[in-house]
């Protein structure tokens, strides 16, 4: 293992750096989170491009197995295909060309998600392999059926392996790097927490490759443009995006109230010692929580593209009870939505009560009013989900 861990110089006060610090500590941050998504590059997947590292691939499934074992939920969006996939092939430098990366790429997935299943296996848990595009989570219909898909395999005790599917995607679609794929996967799942586990300690004030002497960040509020200027490229052969595709996506996780963690990914038992609130590597805290940005993006979306109208019942199940909306509860449909629109609900004098995603279009839910979601199946001709609107997709605009 050629990984040189710098000794850089130890982390200096925030004050004097020039970046602020965030309201919570990194430990109420990690010991909070119960949704986790660990995101590990391919320098350290595939040991610098020498081939998928099976005993670090068994650690973080043995770690996993930790946190999974501890009640948390855990997704593992993992690096590393086109590297595995190069070594398969006998390629000594990463190509160029699109659809030699893509099928360097083909190769070494299969390999990956072998590895990682047989590894997960060995700690009990299930596993399944979920590729995703930026399209499947541009689009508000693919969206939620991603969202659904996963949080079912949580649900089921199932780790989702994720990488990008990188042989269909073409340049403009393409994610990239999967920091920002883990960013954007953090977001679909309401995770608590994203875990971005590379082959540095975490973020220093300069690259350290470059500048042994760099100071360590440790704590920092995720967004602060400070950091932005402090990040530099990728370090490695393998590795793409760099340091600053991490600082983007701490940035990016915090939109759904997500804290990050960059953290060395052959740290000891890095994950348990994490969720017990130890503070490894960096901590970028996100300013508001879940709840705090779930209600800022329906603020958002100021256009309803339409609206339900509920009964005094469904009324006081949303209010009061923090429940979903189920169709038996709507009188009333207004408006020309589709599945994954915005929409208000309202009380039967017309006042809205709250908003969120529905998961019917407005032509399906005319024919769901004051029915019981066992009949959706019979009436629609198929069940997406019970509720018309999930209670995580839900926020209270009026008590
Ligand atoms: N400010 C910084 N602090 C730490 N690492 C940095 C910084 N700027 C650039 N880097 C580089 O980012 C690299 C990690 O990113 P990358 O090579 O893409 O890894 P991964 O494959 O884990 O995504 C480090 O090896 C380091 O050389
Ligand atoms: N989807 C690509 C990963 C690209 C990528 O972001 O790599 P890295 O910067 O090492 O996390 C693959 O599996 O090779």
């Amino acid at each position: 293992m050629t990984t040189v861990i710098p000794t850089a110089t130890d982390a200096i006060p925030s004050a004097t750096a020039g970046w602020s610090l965030p309201s919570r500590t990194p430990a109420q941050v990690l010991t909070a989170a119960r949704r986790i998504v660990v995101k590990v590059g391919s320098s350290l997947v595939t040991n610098e491009g020498r081939g998928l590292d099976e005993s670090a691939i068994g650690q973080w499934a043995r770690q996993l197995g930790v946190l999974a074992r501890g009640g948390r939920e855990v997704v593992m969006v993992s690096s590393g295909a086109i590297a595995e996939g190069m070594k398969r092939l006998g390629w000594l430098s990463r190509p160029k060309e699109l659809h030699e990366l893509q099928a360097a790429a083909a190769v070494g997935q299969m390999g990956l998600a072998q590895m990682w299943e047989t590894k997960l296996r060995q700690q009990g848990l299930g596993s399944a392999q979920v590729l995703l595009t930026h399209a499947d989570l541009a689009d508000r219909e693919r969206y939620l059926n991603a969202r659904s898909t996963l949080l079912t395999l949580l649900a089921h005790g199932v780790v989702p392996v994720i990488n990008e599917n990188d042989t269909v995607v073409t340049d403009e679609i393409k994610f990239g790097d999967n920091d920002t794929l883990g960013a954007l996967v953090a977001n679909l799942i309401e995770a608590d927490l994203l875990v971005i586990l590379t082959d540095q300690r975490g973020l220093y004030t300069a690259d350290p490759r470059k500048q042994p002497d760099a100071a360590f960040v440790q704590v920092a509020r995720a967004g602060d443009p400070a950091l932005e200027a402090m990040a530099g490229g990728a370090g490695s052969r393998v590795g793409t995006g760099g340091m600053i595709t991490k600082i983007l996506a701490a940035k990016r996780a915090a939109g759904s109230g997500a804290s990050t963690v960059i953290a060395w990914g052959r740290e000891p038992d890095v994950l348990p010692r994490l969720v017990a609130g130890e503070p490894i590597g960096t901590c970028l805290v996100a300013d508001s929580t879940k709840q705090q940005a779930r209600k800022q993006w329906m603020a958002d979306h100021l256009q309803l593209r339409g609206a339900v109208t509920v009964d005094a019942g469904a009324v006081a199940k949303l209010l009061h009870e923090g429940k979903s909306l189920l169709p038996i509860g709507m009188t009333a449909v207004d408006g020309d939505f589709q599945r994954g629109d915005v929409i208000a609900v309202r009380a039967p004098d017309g006042r809205e009560i709250a908003r969120g995603l529905a998961n019917y279009a407005a032509a399906e839910a005319r024919l769901l009013c004051r029915r019981p979601s066992s009949e959706i199946e019979r009436l629609l001709g198929y069940a997406a989900e019970p509720e018309m609107i999930h209670r995580d997709n839900l926020v209270v605009t009026a008590r």
